[in-house]
């Protein structure tokens, strides 16, 4: 461990999610990027072979915190996470990640619970985020107590819970809960549903004020760029009768232009494209509509666009 600490510094630390929802596709970004690093069996710390660079893995929920007080140069985590930590003004938000989208929801249970947002107004909230819950219902206290309320101190009560949150009010801890939902199954099989959306979100990669180096960031940054890019993005290539050529490049005209080569026999060509991946079924439906033939949809493994 100390062989590693006395090697940090003169080298950008990049905070990881070192669990939950955002690890798995964190550490797939940074293979793509082509940051190659051994971590430990337990160390929270690791050495990047070909930058100097260190990953340390750390909570998602402390991410925001390390980046805004400098300790750390990037990160990744959620954006919620910043909001919760209340640290939008003390880190920059560089880019997002497309990976950890999901919406923070207030949820109610679906037989006898309320059916508007203001019917929890001075009732109790059990959540994971307690700073933008108290933030959201400081709020709608103030429209929607009496003066009398507010006199005598009524407040929406925030009972803080770390996990597990769907549980609450099954078990009489809360009158709704305020929870992260992707899917909606979690929500649904605690018997829950959804009055109001506080936030939606997703993975974002931040970076501190002042980090150590900022041509490595930018260096980083334009790395990752491309692996997103890469898996937003197929390769179309198909031959088609030059007749159909204008229809075609309608179809898919790429990000600037497709690429239209001859072919031995001269009415016919082929075009090769950049297309978006969730179109691919439609742009394929047209090609064919048109006559096109041999369609390829090739994967991209890296890209800068
Ligand atoms: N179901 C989900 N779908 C997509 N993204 C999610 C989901 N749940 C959480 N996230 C995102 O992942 C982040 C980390 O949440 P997760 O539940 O994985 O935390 P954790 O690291 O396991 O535990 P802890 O809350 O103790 O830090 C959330 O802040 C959110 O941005
Ligand atoms: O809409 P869904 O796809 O069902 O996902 C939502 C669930 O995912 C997260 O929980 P997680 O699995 O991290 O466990 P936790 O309840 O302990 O936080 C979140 O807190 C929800 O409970």
């Amino acid at each position: 461990m100390t062989d590693i600490i006395n090697k940090l510094s003169d080298r950008l630390l990049f905070a990881i999610p070192k669990k939950g929802y955002l690890h798995e596709q964190s550490l797939s970004l940074l293979k793509g990027a082509d940051l190659n690093f051994h971590r430990r069996n337990r160390l929270d710390i690791a050495l990047v072979q070909n930058f100097p660079i260190a990953l340390v893995f750390l909570p998602a929920t402390d991410i925001p915190k390390y980046v805004g007080e400098g300790n750390v140069d990037l990160g990744i985590t959620g954006q919620d996470e910043v909001a919760e930590s209340e640290a939008n003004d003390k880190i920059d938000e560089i880019l997002e990640l497309g990976f950890g989208k999901c919406e923070l929801q207030v949820q109610v249970p679906v037989v006898g619970g309320a059916t508007r947002v203001e019917e929890l107004v001075g009732k109790k909230i059990v959540t994971s985020f307690e700073i933008l819950v108290r933030k959201y219902f400081d709020e709608l206290d103030q429209k929607y107590l009496t003066e009398e309320q507010k006199q005598a101190g009524v407040k929406t009560k925030i009972e803080y819970v770390s996990g597990s949150v769907e549980a609450a009010c099954a078990l009489g801890l809360g009158d709704g809960i305020v929870d992260l939902v992707e899917s909606g199954k979690t929500m649904k099989a605690a018997g829950l549903h959804p009055i109001s959306t506080i936030l939606s979100s997703q993975a974002i990669l931040i970076c501190s004020k002042n980090p150590s180096d900022l041509s490595l960031v930018s260096k980083i940054t334009s790395r990752i760029k491309g692996v997103i890019a890469a898996q937003k993005y197929v390769l179309v290539n198909y031959n088609v009768q030059r007749v159909h050529l204008e229809e075609a490049i309608k179809i898919t005209p790429g990000r600037r232009a497709p690429l239209i080569s001859p072919l031995e026999d001269s009415e016919w060509a082929e075009v090769q494209s950049m297309a978006d991946k969730c179109d691919i079924a439609k742009i394929m439906d047209k090609l064919e509509e048109i006559g096109a033939k041999d369609i390829l949809i090739l994967e991209i493994n890296n890209c800068r666009v």
